[in-house]
């Protein structure tokens, strides 16, 4: 069975696969290093072989995981590296390192399953924008704070804005204008979020008309969905980009 891992800023998202399949056998998000390998002892018959991993953590934090990974399944690891191009698709970078691993198998995962031109949006602790030409030029991109950021400034830099995760959830459920301050704070950053979005597709439709594929993916992704219908959600793109950075024979 082949272990895929996705080391976001805050989660580590990961999941096995069936050797030589598609199927997944079991999957998870978790906050720690410590708490994926408790998971992973968890699950039932788990008879793991491989792994493929892609970080946007620090060398020395991706290393250590690697470590009590080999050390506790004895995989063999393969980690996905940074590429001027592959799959189709040239890394637009003016230094191709310096664009997030993660964005990177997004953007290779989705130009991919767009076959042609699209815009790759991702709602983790950051909220990515990338854009990728009918023939594969990536153009670049934009970043900015995610949900979990936004409302943490909000949070920390302010003296009256607190409220707990239950009410956050809650203010979610409904978007009017917020009569208590989890309210207007997740519906405010929320709409933030959906602002941001329609920009990009606007931007996307300047280039491209309407021939252009949009994806969401990333924790948040479901927050924003409303705002672009014609959207796919796709919370696994950056392992179907990965599978492809990181082919196991
Ligand atoms: N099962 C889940 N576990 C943890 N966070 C989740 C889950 N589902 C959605 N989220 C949301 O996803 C966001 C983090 O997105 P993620 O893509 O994992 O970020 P990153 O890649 O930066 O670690 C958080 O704001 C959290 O609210
Ligand atoms: C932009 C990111 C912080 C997003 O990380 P995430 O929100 O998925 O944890 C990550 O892709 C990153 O560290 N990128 C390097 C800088 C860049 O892409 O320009
Ligand atoms: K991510």
């Amino acid at each position: 069975m082949i272990l895929e891992l996705d080391c976001g800023n805050s989660f580590i998202k990961w999941r096995v696969l069936e050797a030589g399949s598609v199927s997944v056998v079991a999957e998870g998000v978790v906050g720690s290093n410590i708490a994926l390998i408790e998971s992973l002892l968890a699950a039932p018959a788990l008879l793991l072989t491989r792994c493929r991993l892609v970080s946007v953590r620090a060398l020395e934090e991706t290393n250590k995981l690697i470590e009590a990974l080999v050390e506790a399944f004895d995989v063999t690891v393969c980690c996905a590296t940074s590429a001027v191009e592959m799959a189709g698709v040239r890394n637009g970078y003016e230094d191709f390192e310096r664009l997030g691993l993660d964005r990177w198998l997004a953007i290779l995962g989705g130009y991919k399953l767009a076959s042609g031109a699209c815009l790759v949006l991702d709602f983790g602790t950051a909220a990515t924008a990338d854009f990728v030409t009918a023939d594969g030029e990536h153009l670049g991109g934009f970043i900015c704070p995610g949900m979990p950021l936004m409302r943490n400034q909000l949070r920390t830099h302010t003296r009256k804005i607190r409220y707990d995760d239950a009410a956050a959830g809650r203010a979610l459920e409904r978007v009017l204008p917020g009569r208590t301050t989890a309210e207007a704070v997740e519906r405010g950053c929320m709409l933030m979020l959906r602002g941001f979005v329609l920009t990009q597709v606007e931007l996307a439709r300047s280039y491209w008309g309407d021939d252009f594929m949009v994806f969401l993916t990333g924790g948040d992704a479901d927050l924003v969905s409303d705002a672009v219908p014609q959207a796919r959600l796709v919370p696994d793109l950056v392992f179907v980009g990965l599978a492809m950075a990181c082919p196991l024979s």
